[in-house]
């Protein structure tokens, strides 16, 4: 690999929420940017591939991204280290980040205290083998003169103490003041990741790319991995400070060894042991890069994952047990397993033991030896040309020995910190960078309504020749739609199963583009309006509407976040939605919900009795026709209590698919009450009580509108509209 990074000796394991075929995918953001706009062509297609170094690792096709370093050079030890001068690109980024904490209260002086803590930490050793060259002086009287300095030896001593006491001190400042400035850091990044979260628009978001940035920035739990962004600052400091110990540590070693007989040749002889042993290790010089991809299509591996991934998800346990499948699955997996077994390693392990010759083991594992055993004769050889000096020369060279080993302690800390401060810089670019991800739906620069009397009565929309195609398919969802619903209308699209219905709503909500023709409301062509001014005059109740992990008051209140403080309105909401009462009879009410745990490895059971209080693992669970209540209690707050003029334009989409018959009658005949103020488009299977009135029906079929009228005139047209009445009157004869 060109530039390849070295000095880790095992790849990360990868995250396992992936794809079971696709482990773990990290693409480096400048290439993804590349990506973004790559179409078709083949060349480019090639030139892209050469950016990948391929691997075969048992049944995984790993590929390594070669980075694009003007430090790189591909020079086995040298690669290593010119590759942590990477962080310089970095370095922006993190100095962004900097200039960002520094704003925030008690930053500094935690900062500033972690600061002076490990100035301090580093100057001691230094003392410390200061007190223990006296030793030396102990022996030297007691052999010269034949007396013990019991004075000097107390004092070396009681310094030896005093340092190892003020340095466990130092310790526990040092890890008091890391947790304030690590959670300081992380509240920060928090922000940052949750601003960008909220922010990117749905084809952004469901964009494979960017959503691979953002799990890489996020560390892929979510939230940002706080560890890089205190933790570069934390190495940044510690490794000016190991330095400042090494240099100081380094300049009393001269003084005091200096003077002593053979000890510069013990020194050197020592130090060269000691660092054989680290950079002749095995494993030492094992590549990793920080973009890869392991994938594999061995169908037998495929589908043993999926097996492993379906036992243990728990959404799929009740039809496992339903379906009786425990066998079938255990026996699927079995099967799976005869003919992977032995090969389906992680691609990491896999990768890992594939990069070693045996050859290379080989002399990894000799060279530190070779170096050892050359030194011990060194040392034999030195002693027997000079019997008399062996007392001096046992305590210089346990001197020298303690050193060294500081010494190679705080080197080897040197490495592993600049390596690491690599990766963390890294992270913290890639979370900066993720701020500049653009949305795919760009704005619009008008306001929208003109007034605020407009929306009064509704909104017009129209369709002219709208297509869509959704982002990556080939087929059109929607073709050359044409209709137009006036203010106040009520308009219902029915259809069969995948014909558009959904998509002609998220089209008038700008969640895409359409790919070809225009879409109007009020006479504005969409994409002209402030992106937030239109949506703020529209309400929406999803198909595939979603329960919040939330309360169940902020459930409803988020319809009308700026009133969500209002309780008698979401009560009223509650109860216009059909969902006040079964709220009311639960034990918590519009608090349900409204606990969380994490991390409790406890006795439940214990755990309640003694404490009497209970974790998220007893939150309510809610049926399918209360959760839907629930959303639709929310789109009242939004679209009928939120103030008269803001919303225009009801949509909904299938918004009675999971009540009961009493629950959908109640909420027509609420719905309906509102034409006339709004406007209203429904996405329906369920014909009858609201086509009748309707002054619109478009019938959808294949992406395509096949007739549009009032459900007299669709009738008088005995078209697939008359066919599909008929048969759904036929089930009450
Ligand atoms: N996010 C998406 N990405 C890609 N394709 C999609 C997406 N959502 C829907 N589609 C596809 O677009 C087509 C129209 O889907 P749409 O959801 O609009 O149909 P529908 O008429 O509402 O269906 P249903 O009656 O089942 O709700 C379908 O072929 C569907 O597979």
């Amino acid at each position: 690999m060109g530039g390849g990074c070295s000095g880790i000796k095992r790849l990360p394991a990868p995250r396992l929420n992936a794809h079971p075929a696709k482990m773990s995918t990290r693409l480096h953001p400048k290439s993804e940017k590349r990506a973004l706009g790559d179409n078709d062509s083949t060349k480019r297609k090639s030139d892209l591939a050469k950016e990948f170094k391929h691997i075969k690792a048992g049944i995984w096709d790993v590929y390594e991204q070669i980075p694009h370093s003007k430090f790189s050079i591909d020079i086995p030890w040298i690669s290593g280290l010119t590759h942590n001068l990477e962080i310089v690109e970095d370095l922006p980024f993190f100095w962004r980040m900097l200039k960002d904490v520094t704003k925030i209260k008690w930053f500094w002086y935690h900062l500033s205290l972690f600061i002076l803590v490990k100035i301090l930490s580093s100057l001691l050793p230094a003392v410390a083998l200061w007190f223990t060259s006296h030793y030396l002086t102990v022996i030297r009287v007691a052999m010269d003169e034949r007396r013990l300095d019991k004075e000097l030896l107390i004092f070396a001593s009681t310094g030896r103490i005093c340092c190892t006491a003020f340095e466990a001190f130092l310790k526990y400042l040092e890890e008091q003041l890391q947790v304030p400035l690590d959670l300081i850091m992380k509240e920060h990044l928090d922000k940052v990741v949750v601003n960008v979260k909220a922010s990117l628009d749905v084809p952004t978001f469901d964009d494979r790319v960017v959503k691979g940035r953002l799990e890489s920035a996020t560390g892929g739990g979510g939230g940002p991995d706080s560890s890089s962004a205190w933790g570069s600052i934390s190495i940044m400091i510690s490794l000016f400070a190991s330095a400042a110990r090494l240099l100081t540590g380094f300049g009393v070693l001269a003084k005091v060894i200096g003077s002593q007989q053979d000890g510069v040749y013990f020194a050197i002889l020592h130090l060269g042991q000691e660092l054989s042993k680290v950079f002749l290790e095995p494993g030492w010089g094992f590549p990793r890069a920080y973009a890869w991809v392991a994938i594999t299509d061995n169908k037998h591996y495929v589908k043993l994952s999926g097996l492993e991934q379906l036992v243990r998800n728990s959404e799929h346990k009740q039809e496992i047990v339903a379906g009786n499948l425990a066998e079938s699955i255990k026996g699927a997996h079995n099967q799976a397993y005869n003919h992977v077994s032995g090969k389906c390693a992680p691609w990491y392990t896999m990768l890992s033991s594939s990069r070693r010759s045996a050859l290379q083991y080989l002399a990894y594992t000799l060279a530190p030896k070779s170096v050892e055993e050359w030194a011990e004769v060194a040392y034999l050889l030195k002693s027997a040309a000079h019997p008399e000096t062996i007392p001096t020369c046992l305590a210089t060279i346990r001197l020298v020995q303690e050193t060294n080993r500081g010494f190679i302690g705080e080197l080897w800390t040197i490495f592993y910190q600049a390596r690491s401060i690599r990766e963390k810089f890294h992270q913290i670019r890639e979370l900066y960078e993720i701020q500049e991800i653009q949305n795919k739906v760009p704005d619009g620069k008008i306001s929208f309504p003109e007034d605020s009397h407009s929306l009064a009565s509704g909104i017009t929309v129209e369709f002219r020749n709208v297509s869509f195609r959704y982002p990556g398919k080939a087929d059109f969802a929607l073709r050359d739609v044409s209709f137009k619903i006036d203010k106040g209308q009520l308009c219902v699209i029915v259809g069969t199963n995948g014909s558009g219905k959904s998509t002609m709503l998220k089209l008038i909500l700008r969640l895409y583009d359409p790919t070809e023709g225009t879409i109007f409301v009020n006479g504005h062509n969409i994409k002209t309006l402030k992106l937030f001014d239109l949506r703020e005059s529209m309400a929406v109740l999803f198909q595939d509407y979603t329960h919040f992990p939330l309360t169940v008051k902020d459930n409803i209140a988020l319809g009308d976040p700026q009133n969500a403080h209002d309780e008698t309105r979401v009560r009223e909401a509650a109860r216009l939605g059909g969902a006040e009462e079964f709220i009311d009879k639960m034990s918590e009410g519009f608090d349900t919900n409204a606990k969380t745990e994490s991390g409790m490895q406890i006795d439940r059971d214990l755990f309640r009795e003694a404490i009497g209080r209970v974790g998220n693992e007893d939150t309510v669970k809610l049926s399918g026709g209360q959760l839907q209540r629930l959303a639709v209690s929310r789109m009242f707050m939004r679209a009928v209590l939120s103030g008269e003029e803001r919303v225009g334009l009801l949509l909904f989409d299938e918004p009675s698919a999971a009540l009961d018959p009493t629950a959908e009658h109640d909420l027509f005949s609420r719905i309906r009450k509102l034409r006339g103020e709004k406007t209203m488009i429904f996405s329906s299977h369920r014909i009858g009580q609201l086509t009748k009135p309707a002054d619109l029906i478009l019938y959808m079929d294949d992406s395509k509108v096949l007739e549009s009228g009032t459900h007299i005139e669709l009738m008088a047209e005995g078209g697939k509209y008359a066919e599909l009445w008929n048969l759904q009157a036929q089930a009450f004869l």
